[in-house]
């Protein structure tokens, strides 16, 4: 019986299985097989997929992040303060802001303590990818999606895309009580427009500088918050003169807020929560 130790932590009740691979190793042929299998509520542990917490030759900790259905995606906000809070606090870094290594690249983490206690954590999050060929979507490869038509099973909608080292299409829409997550999400998420698939949003504009989000996230369905989404939306949203470009933005999760600003410098930074729920090991 193999085993591994756990730590189960959540952005805004987007929770993963944590596994330091510092101190543990796991085969890289069971890794996909492994997150499906600890997502699962009734015979796993239970969360939105599963992260590991790596060794890295660029920066003081990579992060790996395989969905519940045990694709590895290429970026993770919430699961970036997450990883920072960890290793923060396991003295893997001794500084309060350091760099996190990614598949989408490098993003720099800055952590608020209180009593030794990550309380916070601001990641910058690098420059939003916005060419069709960055998405990656179909069609012209230098041409922006913005306020772009988009016919799904003949209902004609208004998509915008963005990239932040994964991939995003965000519908807006007048009542996010309404918006159809369950219905759209699925089909929209493995549509063919979208090469490797999508995470696929829903955001209602309250003002210049508030929204409010829901998601389908590609490879784990409805979660309750989606950092690299929220900062998409805050993108989308300058792109199309809802929200102000370098202004704080709040961005109304299911499960709690996030502060992102897209700066005039270019990059998006993104402050959020990150919490520690319990550890444990797994057997299988
Ligand atoms: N489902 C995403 C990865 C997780 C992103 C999300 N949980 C976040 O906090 O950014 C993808 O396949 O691109």
């Amino acid at each position: 019986m193999n085993q591994f130790s756990f730590t189960k932590m959540h952005g805004l009740g987007n929770s993963y299985i944590y596994v330091n691979m510092f101190e543990e190793t796991i085969p890289e042929s069971l890794l996909s097989l492994l997150a499906v299998k600890v997502s699962n509520v009734n015979t796993g542990i239970g969360a939105d997929g599963m992260i590991l917490i790596c060794p890295s030759k660029v920066a003081p900790v990579k992060m790996r992040i395989f969905n519940s259905d045990g694709s590895e995606g290429k970026n993770c906000g919430n699961g970036l303060r997450c990883v920072a809070k960890y290793v923060y606090e396991h003295g893997i870094v001794n500084d309060r802001s350091f760099f996190i290594e990614t598949l989408s690249g490098l993003v720099k983490a800055e952590v608020e303590v209180e009593n030794g206690a990550v309380t916070n954590v601001t990641i910058d999050m690098g420059k939003p990818r916005l060419k069709r060929s960055e998405i990656p979507m179909v069609g012209p490869e230098a041409e922006r999606v913005v306020a772009e038509p988009f016919e799904v099973d003949g209902q004609l909608y208004e998509i915008t895309a963005v990239s932040m080292g994964n991939p995003h299409v965000i519908f807006y829409v007048d009542d996010i009580n309404q918006a159809a997550v369950t219905s759209l999400g699925p089909i929209v998420e493995k549509d063919k427009r979208f090469p490797e698939g999508v995470n696929v949003e829903f955001v209602e504009v309250v003002n210049d500088h508030e929204l409010h989000f829901r998601v389908w996230e590609r490879g784990s369905g409805v979660t309750q918050a989606c950092g690299t989404g929220a900062c998409a939306a805050v993108v989308a949203s300058v792109l199309n003169g809802k929200t102000a470009r370098n202004k704080e933005t709040i961005v109304h999760l299911a499960g709690g807020d996030l502060t992102i600003t897209w700066t005039d410098e270019g990059n998006v930074r993104m402050t959020g929560p990150a919490e520690t729920i319990c550890t444990g090991v797994y057997y299988y």
